[in-house]
């Protein structure tokens, strides 16, 4: 069996299903890329040539690289826009950006202990990170994941996110705005993904708020009173390992984490962008509600000149009078 088993898996009271597993030459691969569909896909190879990358490895090649490394007092690492914290707002993130040269980040690891603060290490991959990372990087499955964007009409690769976290690390429920084709070539990691007909049970973050597109529900102790509905989220989930790639549909939203006692975990996603739709058909899909919803808040807290307004405005647009 698979090397993880589940006392590595945090536990939550979260209803979930399973997402489909299939070879990557399979048909119904393609289906489900093209229709927005989760789907974890085997034998791609599009790693495979970089499965060395352990951090022994990456400290040789990368050692004196300044890397971008968030910091967190406990297992979570909540991302933050920074540019949407504005002077009079009281912003208190549990986690934060460290910039630190790689060797260090190797060392801190290493030496971690229990109480430590925790590491998570999330580097945009590009041509200025060492000629020998580069020319591993060339060695991506790239005609593989190319043909996959091509089929299913996504627009650019934007970036390239290199991943090391340490066992137990959690990036919390929240969604992008992106395709992502997400792989891992070390550990085990587990993810537990919403479609965006979910949007009612997760409660994310207002539009403004720094924590934007992240969910308001903390999931290692849920607010039932403040998040109601979030007892009746369905989830998927599934356990991505060595050389697995798995499809996370844009404005799908996603738990994320390392399993526990499983070692460091070393991933790269391949984010791109949405296609340029030809034209809206009806019913509109629940993604696109979610676009509209961005933008009706955006354009409110514009007019009305401050974002803590948005919120009473619609209030008295719906209150006793569509609800
Ligand atoms: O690939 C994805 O989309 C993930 O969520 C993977 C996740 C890290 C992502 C960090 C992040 C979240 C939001 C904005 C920018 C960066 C993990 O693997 O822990
Ligand atoms: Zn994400």
């Amino acid at each position: 069996m698979a090397g993880w088993n589940e006392s590595q898996l945090r536990k939550y009271n979260i209803k979930v299903d399973k997402i489909p597993t299939l070879q990557y030459d399979d048909p119904k691969v393609d289906s489900l890329l093209s229709n927005n569909k989760p789907v974890l896909i085997k034998g791609s190879k599009l790693v495979s040539q970089v499965l060395k990358w352990d951090l022994d490895y990456l400290a040789e090649h990368m050692n004196s690289i300044c890397c971008n490394v968030l910091v967190s007092k406990n297992h979570k690492f909540k991302y933050y826009d920074q540019k949407k914290i504005t002077p009079n707002m009281t912003f208190k993130p549990i986690s934060r950006p460290s910039p630190m040269i790689f060797s260090e980040f190797a060392k801190k690891i290493k030496d971690w202990k229990k109480g430590d603060s925790r590491l998570y290490m999330q580097q945009v991959l590009n041509n200025s990170i060492s000629q020998r990372i580069v020319s591993d990087f060339v060695m991506f499955n790239w005609d593989w994941i190319m043909s996959k964007q091509k089929v299913c009409k996504w627009g650019s690769l934007t970036s390239n996110l290199l991943l090391i976290a340490q066992e137990g690390n959690v990036t919390p429920c929240h969604y992008d705005e992106q395709q992502n084709m997400f792989a891992s070539i070390r550990g085990y990691k587990r993810f537990i993904l919403f479609p965006p007909s979910e949007f009612e049970c997760l409660y994310p973050h207002p539009v403004h708020h720094p924590y934007d597109r992240q969910s308001q529900v903390d999931f290692d102790n849920p607010d039932y009173i403040k998040f109601p509905k979030f007892k009746e989220a369905c989830g998927y989930e599934v356990i991505v390992g060595p050389e697995d790639v798995l499809y996370i549909p844009m404005y799908w939203f996603h738990h994320v984490e390392s399993l526990m006692h499983g070692g460091c975990t070393v991933s790269v996603n391949f984010w791109f962008k949405a296609g340029s739709v030809e034209k809206i058909e009806y019913p509109l899909l629940d993604h696109q509600k979610m676009v509209i919803m961005r933008n009706v808040e955006k354009m409110l807290a514009e007019a009305l000149h401050d974002p803590n307004e948005v919120g009473n405005m619609l209030n008295t647009i719906v209150l006793g009078r569509y609800t």
